[in-house]
């Protein structure tokens, strides 16, 4: 089996639970946050530094690598983890999310979808059997199920024809899928902000026995209380035994909020972009580092953070850097923000353990600056 979950310990006064998600490469321990890695790095990070600051699984995109350098180059070169090295779990996205967010011009059919590159604007096809091919020779542990992500709002009528063909491309992905001992096929629940849709989806979605299970068609623009809303009638419907994987998700508030939900894999790239242009979260809320307040604080990022940026330089320092454009600044406040949210899981995790989740988000609420 390529995946087994193990479910741990379950909250008493939440949907949240502790478990170990075991893949060929490690062990995830969840609730996690997965860092982002989309053209066969996490942004501004080396292998050894993903390590340092507690990732356990990252993410590669099947979209970006099939357009550059190619899954077959890569596949020469001992897939995803011998090409960049990163020798612990990979998930690949099936790109579906990708080639309906980069490129206007596709066409969408039963078949798949047809799509230009957004490098060169030359013409591609993806079908399930085709993706799963690509994911197969990028050789990640998790491989998600080609789906249509549909946009918000949207129309009910094309929400369920859209989940009912998402249905059908995932029963070709597992038809399609060879390699089931050393890479496991998530499928993916859609049907917009619809109770029924979601619920027949979720249904449809499980009846397809698979390792696990993932949610998507969310942070697309919906507002965070119908995040939170689908995710309360969804979830339930999943398997108890099987990971849960809320789709580009997400921000410190809905990290807590969707573990509440029963959520256990997150990704999300906002920690590491918005990082780059100088903005970090702390544990007194998001701080503009490149703003002039900060030109002579001598402080680190954040003084309870125990990252090589917080352990060595000051905010005036890394503010420079930002400032003049260096690569040296962008490099502390990703690995600050990678670090920040490792902290957050961990910190989730043991008040899960002591079942306290619910105060810990009152406090961290509090000390964050979100309204309660
Ligand atoms: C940001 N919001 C959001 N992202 C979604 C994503 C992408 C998740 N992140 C993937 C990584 C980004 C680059 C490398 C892999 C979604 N992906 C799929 N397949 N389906 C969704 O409904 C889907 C829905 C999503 N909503
Ligand atoms: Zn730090």
């Amino acid at each position: 089996m390529a995946v087994k979950y193990e479910l741990t310990k379950e909250s008493k006064d939440t949907y949240a639970r502790l478990g170990k998600v075991h893949t060929p490469h490690g062990v995830i321990d969840t609730p996690a946050f997965m860092p982002v890695g989309t053209q066969a790095t996490v942004k501004a990070m080396s292998p050894d530094e993903l390590k340092e600051i507690g990732a356990q699984i990252i993410l590669g995109n099947t979209y970006h690598l099939y357009i550059r350098p190619g899954h077959k180059l890569i596949e020469d070169f001992g897939g995803l983890h011998g090409f960049m090295k990163w020798d612990g779990p990979i998930l690949t996205d099936s790109g579906g999310f990708q080639v309906f967010s980069l490129n206007e011009l596709r066409k969408i059919s039963e078949e798949g979808v047809e799509f230009k590159s957004h490098l060169d604007g030359s013409k591609h096809f993806f079908s399930p059997e085709y993706v799963m091919e690509i994911e197969e020779s990028l050789g990640a542990d998790i491989i998600m199920a080609f789906d249509e992500c549909i946009p918000y709002p949207c129309e009910k009528d094309y929400a369920k024809k859209s989940m009912e063909r998402t249905v059908r491309w995932l029963k070709r992905c597992k038809k399609a899928h060879t390699k089931t001992d050393t890479q496991a096929l998530f499928g993916i629940v859609q049907g917009g902000t619809f109770k029924d849709l979601r619920i027949e989806s979720a249904k449809m979605t499980i009846d397809i026995d698979l390792p696990g299970y993932a949610i998507g068609g969310l942070s697309v623009g919906e507002p965070k209380e119908e995040m939170n809303e689908v995710l309360e009638y969804t979830v339930p419907v999943l398997p108890k035994g099987k990971p849960r994987y809320l789709m580009g998700v997400g921000s410190p508030d809905s990290l807590i909020d969707g573990t509440i939900r029963g959520i256990d894999m997150f990704d999300c790239v906002l920690p590491t972009r918005i990082a780059r242009n100088g903005t970090v979260m702390t544990s007194e809320g998001k701080l503009v580092v490149r703003n002039a307040e900060y030109s002579r604080d001598s402080k680190p990022l954040d003084e309870k953070c125990d990252c090589y940026a917080c352990r060595n330089f000051s905010r005036a320092y890394i503010r420079h850097l930002i400032k003049a454009g260096e690569i040296l600044g962008g490099r502390l406040t990703t690995i600050h923000n990678l670090r920040f949210l490792q902290n957050l899981m961990k910190d989730i995790r043991s008040a899960i353990n002591e079942d306290r989740l619910l105060s810990f988000r009152e406090e961290f609420f509090e000390s964050y600056g979100y309204k309660k």
